[in-house]
């Protein structure tokens, strides 16, 4: 019988509009085919970058002109971008647990990368002054992995701790940020940013399609001087007939469209499964961080190692990812085996039955 997957790391490509998407890009083929030679911008086209500008200030309350958009093919390469326009020797500090692909590629890249811990509100204040850094790195609209939200509070802390010294920046990385199920949206940090301390780092691969590479951050302008000058012959990643379809399908209103549709499919599925959960396993496991995004975090009571449940969820064909690669230097081990449950790829028929399985990889 199938696989039913408890992925985090993927849309539901079978909802995606691919007709939709391709009437876009037969318009841009149609209308723009001579911007097929224009690869000379580093930021990406600036009609791109106009269209992106307008939506996340409408969705994120992001404020920014498209002269500080930076288009890059994914989230990495903006972050290699970025760590080469502040000094060699800078320290960056990110979140612990956290995004362990960013941890490992910016120690790859030599960089000076220390963790801090969270706590309920996410981003650990008193650890990032302890640690006294130049760059904070963090996910406060949806905490990778724990799902937690950085309540309006803490960011205006984390903002004044950035006030105190002009060597300081806060990353913020709002990359699941469309999806907001309890509390309506909370506004991007950097909406509050008023001393060019925060640089606004998205994407499209939770929106739309990971596959797709276009992501995108946003320079403060006395970065964006620096930019300029370092990658003045610089060849923007993301190719041009992706940014030109993207910037026709969110003109066109489509984005907003498929946003709204799969927001509701979402939810459904979050619902869904958060009540077949409860029913299942009662008080033996606890959830957290599902206000928003396409995952939350769930903890079990049992006496089974996260290793053991692992093997088991392959025996019982469930695709099942556990907390621990995102333990980034000291493991929590006051609670029991914890795991990262995605539901963007877990359809309606297949909740009860995958839950079922996840008890028998547990109990069984
Ligand atoms: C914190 C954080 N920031 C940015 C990104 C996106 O990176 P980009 O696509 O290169 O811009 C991810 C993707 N994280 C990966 C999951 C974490 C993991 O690797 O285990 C991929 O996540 C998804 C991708 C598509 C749909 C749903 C989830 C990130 O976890």
């Amino acid at each position: 019988n199938h696989w039913i997957s408890f992925s985090h790391m993927a849309t539901d490509t079978m909802q995606f509009p691919f007709d939709r998407w391709v009437h876009c890009e037969q318009r841009v083929i149609k209308h723009s085919r001579e911007q097929m030679n224009n690869i000379k911008h580093p930021q990406g086209l600036y009609s791109v970058r106009e269209s992106i500008c307008r939506l996340i200030s409408l969705t994120r309350g992001v404020k920014c002109f498209p002269e500080q958009i930076v288009l890059g093919a994914g989230t990495h390469f903006l972050m290699q971008m970025f760590i080469r326009l502040i000094p060699e020797n800078s320290t960056v500090s990110m979140e612990d647990p956290g995004y362990n692909r960013i941890y490992t590629f910016l120690k790859n890249e030599q960089v000076n990368v220390q963790t801090f811990g969270l706590d309920d509100k996410g981003a650990s204040i008193s650890d990032i002054r302890r640690l006294n850094p130049n760059v904070v790195y963090i996910t406060p609209s949806h905490q990778f992995p724990t799902g937690r939200l950085m309540p309006i509070a803490r960011r205006v802390q984390l903002l004044n701790w950035a006030m105190e010294s002009n060597f300081r920046y806060i990353l913020e990385d709002d990359y699941d940020s469309e999806f907001k199920y309890e509390s309506d949206t909370i506004p991007a940090l950097q909406s509050l940013d008023t001393f060019e301390k925060v640089i606004y780092m998205g994407c499209f691969s939770k929106s739309l399609m990971p596959g797709l590479r276009v992501s995108y951050m946003i320079l403060p302008q006395h970065l964006l001087y620096v930019f300029r000058k370092k990658y003045a012959d610089f060849f923007q990643s993301c190719s041009v007939l992706t940014q030109l379809t993207l910037q026709e399908f969110i003109d066109s209103g489509e984005y907003q469209k498929h946003i709204k549709r799969m927001k509701q499919l979402y939810q459904e599925r979050r619902e869904m499964l958060m009540l077949a959960l409860e029913t299942r396993f009662g008080d033996k496991m606890k959830i957290e961080g599902a206000n928003a995004g396409l995952h939350f975090r769930i903890t079990f009571e049992t006496e089974r190692t996260t290793e053991h449940i692992l093997k088991r969820a392959k025996e019982e064909k469930i695709e099942l990812y556990s907390m621990n690669p995102f333990y980034l230097t000291n493991p929590e081990s006051n609670q029991g085996p914890s795991f990262v449950l995605g539901f963007a790829k877990l359809p309606k028929e297949h909740i009860d039955e995958g839950v079922n399985r996840l008890y028998r990889a547990i109990y069984g």
